[in-house]
């Protein structure tokens, strides 16, 4: 398991790199977060919140009560967003405890290289067109709470600070 970085972190502000080849150590990469993921439980993940920057994010989307639907996305983009918009209430496992409605386009488009290096696009509604939106923000340095008023993202901010001077958020053995 890796451990995932808690904002405020300059580390989850970067702006990833691209992948060039998906080797065996990219597959690696992927199946490793694909784990994290799970275990945090989190329905994504992108590498920079590992603290891998590259171009790389796991999502799984599906109920608690449907076989798990695992996707491995290199190199994802946003090549198409509706002009319809809706809100749900967002959460990530690099801001714990909190959550905060965030607005975005209700279906996307994404264009992205599988864990073969094959280009594939993918259409999505619904809370995988959340996921994969928010983890692509990710590889751009952006967390959901740079969506927020600056109040609330920095309330947030200001308490995950506190709760890390207390080590609140240190790696659970
Ligand atoms: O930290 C992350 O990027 C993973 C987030 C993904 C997420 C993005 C937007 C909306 C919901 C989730 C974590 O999965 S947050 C924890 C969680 C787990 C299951 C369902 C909802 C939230
Ligand atoms: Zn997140």
């Amino acid at each position: 398991l890796l451990p995932i970085i808690v904002a405020p972190d300059p580390r989850l502000k970067v702006k990833a790199t691209p992948v060039e080849t998906v080797d065996a150590e990219v597959r690696t990469l992927l199946d490793d977060m694909l784990e994290t993921m799970y275990a945090a439980p989190g329905v994504g993940l992108a590498a920079p919140q590992i603290g891998v920057t590259r171009r790389v994010i796991v999502v799984d989307a599906a109920d608690r009560n449907e076989p798990p639907a695992p996707l491995k996305l290199v190199n994802p983009e946003v090549i198409w967003a509706s002009d319809d918009l809706s809100s749900y209430e967002e959460g990530c496992l690099s801001v714990p405890d909190h959550y905060d409605d965030v607005v975005r386009p209700a279906r996307v488009r994404v264009r992205y290289l599988d864990e073969t290096g094959t280009s594939k696009e993918l259409d999505a509604d619904g809370l995988l067109a959340v996921v994969l939106q928010h983890e692509i923000d990710h590889l751009n340095g952006t967390l959901f709470v740079d969506h927020l008023s600056s109040l609330k993202r920095n309330m947030i901010l200001r308490k995950l600070t506190k709760g890390k001077k207390n080590g609140d958020y240190e790696e659970k053995a």
